[in-house]
């Protein structure tokens, strides 16, 4: 129903520059509607998914633009010059990005706003881009050698090129680079942890969004076949940015919404005001100001979250989103190591914040395939221990080896490519994910396709079998009722749980879970420990932060308590329940 619903929809956009009644400035309106749509998709990729806030869009627009000025006017067809116009444009954010991505917050919204500045320069003063009076008679598309010199001919062009962009970016962002992309608004660190090079995912979202201005660029030019530098100016730049926040960051169709209502207000109020005040002034800006703050106090995530509410509301569904599921190739497994041999050796481990000794020169050993408690009161230095192993947090001193290898100064991602899968005590879970979309995060590396494959929709088999892989996982952990569900709807304890099926989508060898059981009710904590019995029995490493004894004591082979950063004892679990010191320090106040 609902693809015949859009297929209606896209028949009457086709049919609209043919109806006799529908006037020439409703055309010339929705052109650069959808020219301004497909750069705003880009702030949308950008800003509502990899959080960065880039005021450079405009200046990519114009190298998309000049590029496919100059070729089109002195080499090639227009159509061949669609490739390079993109290509460039992203190349060009390639090498920005490569020495502005470093920076985050608005120090790197700042960069972008120098970026801007000087491309906008840089084509006001360059002869071949001539200069400030720019480039006129550019060639026209053509379109089976009929030359498409009016709005209304060119429009089927645009409206073509905004449905592909749709479906790229929407294939894009549901792919396995695009998931990435996603995962950073749950914060680098969660991201880092599945695998993810949250740099290189920053990077592809910022290239990304700069083909996507490119090809408006392409569209620009060709369109009003005369470019100057005023149009892809930091102004402009500043309006995408304002049409990605009225529509809604969070979801491509903000993009259309935001640049209709923007594009739309600013034409009505260009025609109403001077009728109101009797001038030709620029009151629009100032009214347009006004109602933009009144917009974003009445819906501060952009209008496209109420807009879908209402067509949800008259559907009478509830949208939620499925995956593919492939039972196919399955994704490769790592082998364990054998039983009782080493796995992680830790010698003389210290980490001092400021003058606090957070953890103290601390040292342990774990052997493949036993559960390990890692007890100790508040502020013990358990969580930092766990930092620290995991490579989040670089130790000041000590040794950290992994099945033989020093990984002591190893970064979060590589050492969870040895098969280290760890949950977090404060839960990090993507707010904007459903539930197996953040389990299938933990399939990161053991699945390999690209962006561009991701973005043409040819990497299903491996996406279904990562899908399925997560599916499995939630069933293990008894959660896949819940698979659709939005993740942050579900009760702490059970995001714990969530976590816990993440970090076995990596197919760990160690799993390192700090406080899994924190939350949970007892029918919950005891399949927990089902699950953690049987993952022992399948020869996983486990090492656990936990308060709650009852449910510790019962499930490790060894306790080690830690104490003001250091190691206070180590044993089984009945030595460790009568020892006196551990009972002054810790027990005597755990029930
Ligand atoms: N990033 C940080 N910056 C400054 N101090 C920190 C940081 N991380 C931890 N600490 C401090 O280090 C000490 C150990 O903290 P940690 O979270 O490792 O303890 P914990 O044993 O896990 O405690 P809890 O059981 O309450 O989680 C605490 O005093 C904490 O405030």
């Amino acid at each position: 129903m609902r693809r015949v619903i859009v297929i209606a929809i896209i028949f009457l956009f086709a049919l609209l520059p043919v109806l006799p009644f529908v006037p020439r400035f409703w055309i010339t309106l929705l052109n650069t509607i959808g020219i301004s749509t497909i750069v705003v998709m880009g702030v949308v990729v950008l800003t509502g998914c990899a959080s960065i806030t880039s005021f450079a869009q405009a200046a990519f627009v114009g190298v998309g633009a000049y590029t496919a000025a100059l070729l089109s006017a002195n080499l090639v067809s227009p159509w061949v010059a669609l490739i390079p116009a993109i290509a460039l444009t992203g190349f060009s954010a390639y090498l920005i990005g490569v020495v502005t991505l470093r920076l985050s917050g608005h120090y790197l919204a700042l960069a972008t706003i120098a970026w801007s500045i000087t491309l906008f320069y840089a084509f006001g003063v360059s002869d071949l881009l001539g200069r400030f009076d720019g480039i006129t008679s550019i060639k026209p598309v053509s379109f089976f050698g009929m030359p498409l010199r009016d709005p209304s001919e060119f429009y089927y062009v645009i409206l073509v090129a905004v449905l592909l962009s749709m479906l790229a970016t929407h294939n894009f962002l549901y792919s396995r680079v695009g998931r990435s992309v996603r995962a950073l608004r749950g914060g680098r660190t969660v991201a880092e942890a599945n695998g993810i090079n949250s740099t290189a995912a920053r990077q592809v979202a910022f290239v990304y969004s700069a083909c996507l201005a490119g090809l408006s660029g392409w569209l620009f030019a060709h369109l009003q076949r005369a470019i100057n530098p005023t149009p892809f100016g930091l102004s402009v730049s500043i309006e995408y940015v304002l049409k990605a926040v009225v529509g809604g960051v969070s979801n491509i169709g903000g993009a259309l919404l935001g640049s209709a209502i923007v594009t739309l207000t600013q034409d009505q109020l260009q025609n109403v005001l001077p009728h109101v005040f009797g001038s030709n002034q620029n009151f629009e800006a100032v009214v347009f100001g006004i109602a933009l703050v009144a917009l974003l106090q009445w819906a501060p995530e952009g209008v496209w979250p109420s807009f879908s509410k209402i067509i949800r509301t008259t559907k009478k569904s509830s949208k939620k989103r499925k995956f593919k599921m492939e039972e196919g190739p399955k994704l490769p497994i790592a082998p364990l190591p054998e039983r009782n041999t080493i796995l992680l050796n830790v010698e003389g481990l210290s980490k001092s914040f400021g003058g606090l000794h957070a953890v103290r020169d601390m040292s342990l050993q774990l052997s493949a395939g036993e559960v390990v408690g890692l007890i100790g009161p508040n502020g013990a230095g358990k969580s930092t221990t766990f930092n620290l192993l995991t490579g989040v947090i670089q130790a000041d001193s000590g040794r950290v080896v992994y099945r033989g290898q020093d990984i002591s100064r190893w970064i979060s991602r590589d050492v969870a490519q040895l098969g280290v899968a760890r949950t977090f005590q404060h839960v990090k879970l993507v707010p904007e994910m459903s539930v197996i979309e953040n389990v299938v995060l933990g399939t990161h590396l053991r699945t390999r396709s690209g962006a561009i494959r991701g973005t043409l929709a040819l990497n299903s088999s491996e996406d279904g079998a990562a899908f399925a892989e997560a599916y499995n996982k939630l069933e293990r952990v008894g959660l896949s009722a819940l698979a659709y569900e939005p993740a942050t709807t579900l009760a702490l304890g059970q995001q714990r749980i969530v976590e816990v099926a993440r970090a076995l989508c990596l197919s760990p060898a160690l799993l390192m879970l700090d406080e899994p059981a924190a939350g949970l009710r007892k029918s919950e904590k005891e399949k927990l420990a089902e699950l953690l019995q049987s993952l022992r029995a399948e020869g996983i490493t486990i090492l656990m932060v936990e308060h709650d004894m009852e449910f510790v004591m019962g499930l490790v082979d060894r306790l080690i308590v830690m104490n003001f950063g250091s190691k206070l004892a180590e044993g089984r679990p009945d030595a460790i329940r009568a020892d006196p010191e551990v009972i002054r320090a810790y027990l005597g106040g755990v029930t």
